[in-house]
């Protein structure tokens, strides 16, 4: 696989859907997008930003109002049948309309893609999915998780070179959760193009490298995975204290902490018996020094203001974080 060449191209690209009094609803603004072969790409974004909107004209499935989508360098609008069969799509629906077993569906859906089944290929994936000891069962005897892993089955069957998952993980549990990226990353290491849509931001930080947040159908912020993390400011470390009216405290010596670059919050939803004040002070992340001076200043601040912590610990900002302040308009992009 050319870690150089562009799998997916997005030029120009809008959506708009015909509402049912005639008028338009514009879904995409216009978009320009390139993904590289082999990549990891993460389309992120709240309720009806635009993602599955994307996914569904890159599966052909929609047809762009203007602009157009390429596949390995073939327009989507002209060579469709082409461009399917590079494609597996893991819908964001369940989809569960066979009365077929799982190794006869999968026979089917290899069929139906165009290329002849695989029986070895068919066994590897229930297999890799934990799925097999399943087989017997036809896909509407299926609990929703196991569901889940039959449709990433079903978009594998035909071996494509691009998968697309449209929130893979919602309603499977943390364990299953956690092989079926192993899996998923296994395919990504033999080259495998994937673009993710989710809503549990933690897998697009362990697995993405790329970051696009969309919002009202715009790409508002597209960077490496390790750059927007950067956005979310320093590594801290923390601490926890118990203070009788949280509000009045911080009147109190809000002054004195924020001239020693002391950050404070109150903290919502803790027991009494850990506190319900948190204060913070930055350190550089990797330098042991910054980090033994922050908490040797937090401990000295702390007994200055004869505070009892009741825990101490180190934070570094996640993706959940600057999503929020990204969406928020606390980050400036
Ligand atoms: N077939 C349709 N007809 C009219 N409007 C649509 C249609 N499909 C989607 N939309 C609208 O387009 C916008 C984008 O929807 P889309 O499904 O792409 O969002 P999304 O980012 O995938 O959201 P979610 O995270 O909820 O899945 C929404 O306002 C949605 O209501």
């Amino acid at each position: 696989m050319n870690n150089n060449s562009i799998s997916i191209e997005l030029k120009n690209v809008t959506k708009n859907y015909k509402m049912p009094k005639g008028e338009h609803f514009q879904a995409l603004k216009p978009l320009n997008l390139t993904i590289k072969s082999g990549e990891c790409f993460a389309l992120l974004g709240h309720n009806g930003a635009g993602k599955t909107t994307i996914i569904s004209l890159l599966a052909g499935v929609n047809k762009p109002t203007t602009g157009d989508v390429f596949i390995n360098g073939l327009s989507v609008t002209n060579n469709s049948e082409k461009t399917k069969r590079m494609i597996g799509v893991v819908q964001q629906e369940l989809i569960a309309d066979s009365f077929f077993n799982l190794p006869t569906m999968l026979s089917i859906q290899s069929k139906l893609s165009g290329v002849k089944p695989d029986k070895n290929w068919i066994n590897f994936l229930l297999e890799k999915l934990q799925l097999l000891e399943h087989s017997k069962k036809t896909t509407r005897e299926l609990s929703g998780g196991m569901k889940r892993r039959m449709m990433i089955a079903r978009s594998l069957v035909h071996k494509p070179q691009i998968l697309i998952l449209d929130e893979p993980t919602a309603g499977v549990d943390i364990q299953l959760r956690q092989s079926m990226w192993k899996f998923i990353e296994e395919l990504h290491q033999n080259g495998l193009t994937i673009i993710l849509t989710t809503h549990y931001l933690q897998e697009a930080e362990d697995f993405c490298s790329r970051i696009a947040i969309m919002k009202n159908g715009e790409i508002v912020t597209l960077k490496e995975n390790k750059e927007l993390l950067s956005l979310g400011g320093k590594h801290r470390v923390s601490c926890l204290i118990e203070v009788p009216n949280v509000k009045q405290w911080i009147e109190t010596n809000s002054k004195y902490l924020k001239e020693n670059s002391i950050i404070f919050e109150s903290v919502k939803n803790v027991s009494s018996s850990t506190g319900d004040l948190k204060i913070s002070i930055n350190y550089e992340q990797g330098e042991m020094s910054s980090f033994l001076t922050s908490s040797r200043k937090l401990s000295e601040i702390s007994n200055k203001l004869h505070l009892r912590i009741s825990e101490i610990f180190t934070e570094s900002p996640g993706l959940e974080e600057v999503y929020m302040k990204i969406n928020d308009g606390n980050i400036k992009i």
